[in-house]
């Protein structure tokens, strides 16, 4: 019933202005599912490769499509997956291009749940998923490569954690980002937003902190719940390399200041949530910071897993970090992003399935984090690209009771 009858792949846009692949898949009976792939800005080193899009569409079409039309059914995911990987033969999808891979990897499990009449998270979860929901993460002020002339932490995220639904967390994190602009108005602070719709005032991390801190208080006092505050440093892009040292504008820290920086930071604010403390090769610094503040924030690695299982065992293994991000088209297909939630679970981590910074309206994500039982997804927090993924969790939330 669910065989693929047709791939088709085209450039669209994405919320940068950018191009990236969109992928619709149709199935013998009638199936539609359409998706679009995400698009960094602060890659890891170790991602599934991005394709120039025309490239990625050619090559797909040339390899994938063929293995996919008349011989897979969409409804099978690892099916779907496997013929992406097989078409593809390489670690890493640079034949096909991960942009490729994850559209036609997303828009065939559409396609099955269209098949089977059921919303994608349960096609995906299965019936027996369970009904928790993910709280959202906000980016609210942010810099680094996603803006520029802001902040060198990347995202400072709102983090409702006391929050009694996914709907209530998130218009919590609307009133956040409100209350900041406010404050900023008022401290005569002008401000453009970065690539998510965060805020990007000309400021530095610490007042960022402060800022961020007195909007979620103010905030968390208004709606009665609990509200952190969380970072996502992207270290990788703070530091260099050749010298061996973080760079914060003029400032520096050593690999072992940084660590101490961030542990000081988790206890200074009550961090709820550090993503990428440090930089992506540096499993040992990682492990150092979950020794010192595991037991009190969650520490997500992003660039350092890479969404990739190996990675991920690695910090399973060496006690580097107690969470991970999970970013599908970083990996390349569903399953793949599926195998990284379920070997993190299974090994006391807690998944967070996450957004890139170039995204389009696809809201795939929302349903893969309710599916995988995450208890974190981060999404945004204003902006169409964002509110698609947000608003679909609040239907999600509405559908499943
Ligand atoms: O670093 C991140 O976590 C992401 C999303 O917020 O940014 P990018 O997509 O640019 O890698
Ligand atoms: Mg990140």
């Amino acid at each position: 019933m669910t065989l693929i009858r047709s791939v088709s792949l085209r450039r669209v846009l994405d919320s940068r202005g950018n191009s990236t692949v969109e992928a619709d898949v149709l199935t013998e009976s009638g199936g539609f599912g359409r998706a679009a792939a995400p698009s960094g800005a602060s890659t890891g080193e170790y991602e599934a490769i991005e394709l120039p899009t025309g490239e990625s569409i050619a090559a797909a079409r040339q390899h994938a499509v063929p293995r996919l039309v008349g011989e897979v059914h969409a409804g099978n995911q690892r099916e779907v997956d496997a013929a992406l990987r097989a078409a593809d033969g390489t670690d890493d999808f640079s034949e096909i291009g991960a942009n490729s891979a994850v559209a036609v990897s997303m828009a065939a499990a559409k396609a099955g749940a269209d098949v089977l009449g059921a919303p994608l998270y349960q096609h995906l979860g299965g019936t027996f998923r369970g009904d928790n929901f993910p709280i959202p993460l906000g980016n609210v002020v942010g810099g680094g490569e996603h803006a520029t002339e802001a902040t060198h932490i990347q995202e400072f995220l709102a983090a409702p954690v006391g929050a009694p639904s996914v709907s209530e967390a998130v218009f919590a994190n609307a009133a956040v980002h409100d209350r900041i602009g406010a404050l900023l108005d008022e401290r005569g602070i002008a401000a453009g937003t970065g690539d998510e719709g965060a805020w990007a005032p000309p400021i530095d991390d610490a007042t960022a902190l402060e800022l961020v801190a007195e909007a979620t208080d103010d905030v968390a006092d208004d709606v009665g719940f609990e509200i952190g505050v969380g970072l996502d440093v992207a270290a990788s892009e703070l530091y260099d390399a050749g010298d061996g040292v973080y760079r914060y504008g003029d400032a520096e820290r050593t690999p072992a200041e940084q660590v101490d920086y961030i542990a000081r930071l988790v206890s200074e604010y009550d961090l709820a949530y550090v993503e990428d403390p440090v930089e992506e090769n540096d499993f040992d610094g990682f492990a150092d910071l979950t020794d010192r503040v595991g037991d009190r924030t969650v520490l997500c690695g992003d660039d350092l897993f890479v969404t990739n299982v190996d990675r991920l065992q690695r910090g399973i293994d060496e006690g580097a970090g107690n969470a991970v991000l999970v970013k599908p088209n970083q990996i390349g297909t569903l399953s793949d992003a599926v195998d990284a939630v379920e070997l993190a679970t299974r090994n006391g981590l807690q998944a967070v399935v996450s957004h890139r910074s170039g995204e389009t309206e696809d809201a795939t994500i929302a349903h893969l984090a309710v599916a995988t039982d995450a208890p974190l997804i981060k999404t945004g927090t204003v902006g169409g690209e964002r509110t698609a993924k947000l608003n679909e969790l609040i239907r999600i939330a509405e559908d499943a009771v």
